[in-house]
């Protein structure tokens, strides 16, 4: 027998580490570990999903005549134990570029050697794994444009076919725990459906209309112009092959350059997700320290209760509660309120940026860590390629800019569901006697956006070593 262990790879279809065990000759025995280390690091509304896309990949295996066995415990222990008694002679798992996945590896791989068993590491989850596409000097880019470039340059791979049910083993697994039996709460947000066929149905919708809106729809968060397959790219219910084959078969179906264009800039953002899993596989420690030192420690600022307006979504800056309203509720954001908030929590707030990232680490369905520290460096101007930091988003602007009718806000903040585009992108300017007017529940700005701007500067001026103190 031959054992393949599934990660963030839910899915039978184009899975390069499935097929390559389905091409051997041993019958193949699918194997996923629930690891508590791994679950110390989930929330209730990812591991929900998880579930979600292990039940669903189960009904695949088991409609082959095959099952899903599901162990539980640290994988050092389960993989072996799991492989020996099913007499395996090679276990087979797609790479993970996280530091943490890789010193589980490791630790897994010298287990099995102990028991003789072989192990194998496909590249699987990005087209082009790290090193493949790298700077004349250096292990990766740190400037995206330069990446992208090679990145659409290169041939990508087909789809591989999902396992005949003659290649797989006839094994029947243990029923898969409950969120109760793992020691989660039912989670607050609604999490989203996550299994492939989910993944393809949005895929298939994206790609016969939205694709070709995508440029000129993205940044606006009410238009819900992006895909929201991020959650089945993070649990791997869809392969990036199978995706990206999608994409081409609409640009070949595009009526117009500006169609063609709109799909291009559809596959440049799933470029940034390998960019951000190159700079990560080389910079594991970027997921708690800052990518690029200033000469000078940041001078962070640690304040509770600003920091708990925040998270409630309670800062009197309509569009960046809106934003951490919709994180609440859906375990999601839009990019741009992404953005937004995570530079207003580094830049108005002057906290931390690993305490956003601590925040939505716990909050978001489509956590991935490469993408989320991307992200919040990119935002908090610690990151490559950051938003430098004297840009500091102005949420009024960006507001009226990306909200014009202000139809997000409305949506995820209901005290503000009577207010004009006007009054909600202008909350911050109007006296305090018209806010109780107009919205008497919604609170008053925290804190003043010119003021902290201004701040915000300094601080990274002293950090950088110019400002006079
Ligand atoms: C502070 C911050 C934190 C973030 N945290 C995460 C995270 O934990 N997980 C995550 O997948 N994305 C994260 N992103 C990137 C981006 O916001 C999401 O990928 C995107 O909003 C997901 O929605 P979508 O699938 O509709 O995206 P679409 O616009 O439809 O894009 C398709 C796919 O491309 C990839 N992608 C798009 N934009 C980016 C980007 N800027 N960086 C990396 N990949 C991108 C994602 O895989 C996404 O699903 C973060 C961005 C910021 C600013």
């Amino acid at each position: 027998m031959i054992v393949h262990w599934h990660r963030r790879d839910l899915r039978p279809s184009d899975n390069r580490g499935l097929a390559r065990a389905a091409a051997s000759d041993e019958p193949v025995v699918p194997l996923f570990v629930l690891d508590p280390t791994v679950l110390e690091h989930a929330s209730s509304v990812r591991v929900a999903c998880l579930l979600e896309a292990l039940g669903a990949l189960r009904k695949w295996y088991r409609d082959q005549g095959s099952d899903l066995v599901v162990g539980r415990g640290e994988a050092s222990r389960v993989v072996p134990e799991q492989a020996g008694v099913y007499d395996a002679d090679t276990v087979v798992w797609n790479a993970d570029y996280s530091g943490l996945a890789r010193d589980r590896d490791r630790a897994v791989r010298d287990a099995l050697e102990t028991d003789g068993i072989d192990s194998e590491s496909v590249h699987d989850a990005i087209h082009h794994e790290p090193g493949s596409i790298t700077p004349n000097q250096g292990e990766h880019y740190s400037v995206f444009s330069y990446f992208w470039k090679k990145w659409r340059d290169r041939d990508k791979r087909a789809p591989v076919e999902e396992p005949a049910a003659t290649d797989l083993a006839a094994v029947s697994g243990e029923p898969i725990p409950s969120l109760a039996d793992l020691g989660f709460d039912e989670p607050e947000a609604t999490p989203p459906t996550v299994t492939t066929a989910a993944a393809r149905e949005r895929v298939a919708d994206f790609c016969s209309g939205p694709i070709y809106r995508y440029a000129d729809q993205r940044e606006y968060p009410a238009a819900s112009g992006t895909s929201r397959l991020s959650p089945h790219l993070k649990w791997g219910t869809i392969g990036p092959r199978e995706l990206y084959a999608a994409t081409e078969r609409a640009t070949a179906r595009a009526e117009s350059e500006d169609a063609r264009e709109s799909v291009r800039s559809f596959q440049r953002q799933l470029a940034w997700r390998e960019f951000y899993a190159h700079v990560l596989r080389y910079n594991p420690e970027t997921v708690a320290e800052n990518f690029n030192g200033y000469e000078n420690e940041i001078e962070w600022r640690d304040d509770p209760e600003e920091l708990a307006a925040w998270q409630a979504g309670e800062t009197g800056y309509p569009i960046v509660d809106a934003g951490m309203r919709q994180l609440h509720a859906e375990g999601w954001m839009h990019n741009r309120v992404r953005m937004l908030v995570a530079a207003f929590l580094t830049k108005d707030l002057l906290v931390d940026w690993r305490a956003g990232y601590d925040w939505f680490r716990r909050k978001l369905a489509d956590h991935d860590t490469a993408n989320d520290v991307g992200g919040w460096q990119w935002a908090a101007s610690t990151g490559t390629d950051a938003q430098p930091y004297f840009r500091v988003f102005n949420p009024m602007k960006q507001g009226r800019e990306y909200d014009p009718d202000a139809e997000y806000v409305r949506e995820y903040v209901p005290e503000l569901a009577d207010a004009s585009a006007d009054d909600i992108h202008g909350w911050h300017d109007l006296e305090p006697a018209e806010r109780e007017r107009i919205a008497p529940d919604y609170p008053a700005p925290i804190v003043d956006h010119a003021d902290r701007r201004e701040r915000a500067i300094d601080t990274f001026e002293r950090a950088r070593g110019e400002a006079s103190e």
